[in-house]
């Protein structure tokens, strides 16, 4: 059987692993990192404080390691809060921390117990994953996918119950317990699964980083720059699929190609800067005139696309007709935070609908084509081709 020095050492070594692993992650800029890496610093410290417990005096095997060890938690549950961007009370957790180290302390030279110590931090650690699992549960909102947020809360769960049943036996059976080095079965199995919190909770962490990192790449290859609208070639993949698609179902599909009027005047009369507000509020009034199905993408300078997936030729005509009001109404209606509002502004729309043997590109071309009738007969409507 592993004795108590050798888990604790191995408690110490994972956090040491997990705090390189965080190092890797920290120039990623996603908060909540840094304190990890803080939590898994502090969190080996302690753990080594725990292992040496017979060699060192009393002082720093009761008192330091379990104020150290509750700083950790601490420093985990403030990467949570900030990753989701939450506030982190400061005070309370600090607050906490030094509760529970003059608990030990009062424990230790007032009424020396074992069991209360351990039930002290066992109830401020099973205190900590509950909040953790909370914090993670309330911002299901900015989840991206499932699996690491589940985990997280999964194991943060079970580490809260885990706490709770060790203060239980704990102060049930006072006399039995007497130091965390003890190899009895009960402090062994407590103390294996206890070690690992730390290194659980962050290999929850990370998947959450890598999560993140892997939306913010696909944001990067899937929209524009700018706009946030579809990329070119996002349209593009996206068509495809919904090209077999409606041909699969037999339904029809409409495309729109959108061109800003007279653009280039807006940037010599307003500046660059200006016309760029302008291609953001375009792409945000129309996302306010489409349907959550629809994709509306950046295809050139100030040229757009609008895929209606299942719309036929008299809707497909409606939504164009609705954007184009849309984006000659007045601006005060999208008005930015802290941005003045933006010129005036038209827009000319050439519609398209899928015939049997177009491909994209060919159903593009005849949207091209209308967008340029629109334009040639006066800009600011709509042309079917
Ligand atoms: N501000 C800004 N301007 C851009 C961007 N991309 C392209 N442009 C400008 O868009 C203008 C397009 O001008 P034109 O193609 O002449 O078209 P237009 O002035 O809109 O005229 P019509 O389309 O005929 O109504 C050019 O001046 C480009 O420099 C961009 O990302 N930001």
């Amino acid at each position: 059987m592993p004795s108590a020095f050798n888990i604790l050492v191995i408690g110490a070594l994972f956090c040491v692993v997990m705090l390189l692993v965080l190092i890797s992650l920290l120039r990623s800029g996603i908060p909540g990192v840094r304190e990890w890496s803080v939590a898994n610093g502090i969190g080996f410290f302690a753990l080594v404080l725990y292992a040496l417990g017979q060699e060192l005096p009393e002082l720093a095997a009761y008192e330091l390691a379990n104020g150290t060890y509750a700083a950790a938690s601490a420093a985990i549950l403030a990467g949570f809060r900030r990753f989701f961007g939450r506030k982190v009370h400061v005070r309370p957790l600090l607050l906490g921390v030094l509760t529970v180290t003059a608990l030990i302390a009062l424990f230790h030279y007032a009424i020396d117990s074992f069991a209360l110590r351990t039930a002290t931090v066992a109830l401020y650690q099973g205190g900590i994953c509950f909040l953790i699992a909370m914090t993670i549960s309330r911002s299901r909102q900015a989840w991206r996918s499932h699996y690491p947020y589940v985990f997280t809360v999964g194991m943060a769960g079970l580490i809260a119950f885990g706490h709770a049943v060790r203060a239980v036996i704990y102060l049930a059976n006072p006399a039995e317990l007497t130091s965390l080095l003890q190899p009895s079965p009960w402090n062994l199995f407590f103390l294996s699964a206890g070690t690992f919190v730390l290194p659980v909770l962050t290999i929850g962490a990370v998947m959450m980083v890598h999560d993140t990192m892997m939306a913010k790449a696909e944001h990067a290859a899937n929209r524009d720059f700018l706009t946030g609208a579809w990329s070119r070639r996002a349209l593009f993949e996206l068509a495809e699929r919904e090209l077999s698609l409606a041909r699969r179902t037999n339904r029809p599909m409409a495309l729109l190609m959108l061109d800003i009027d007279n653009f280039k005047s807006i940037n010599d009369t307003w500046g660059h800067t200006t016309g760029d507000r302008v291609l953001m509020d375009a792409v945000l009034r129309a996302e306010t005139a489409i349907r959550s199905i629809d994709y509306f993408a950046r295809v050139g300078g100030e040229e757009f696309a609008v895929l209606l997936p299942e719309t036929g030729r008299t809707a497909g005509v409606k939504v164009a007709e609705r954007i184009r009001v849309t984006m000659e109404g007045s601006a005060s209606a999208f008005h930015v935070e802290g941005q003045p509002d933006t010129p005036a502004y038209t827009v000319s729309i050439g519609l398209a609908m899928l015939r049997d043997s177009d491909s994209f590109q060919e159903l593009m071309r005849r949207a091209d084509a209308a967008l340029y009738a629109a334009k040639a007969s006066g800009r600011n409507r709509v042309a079917c081709d």
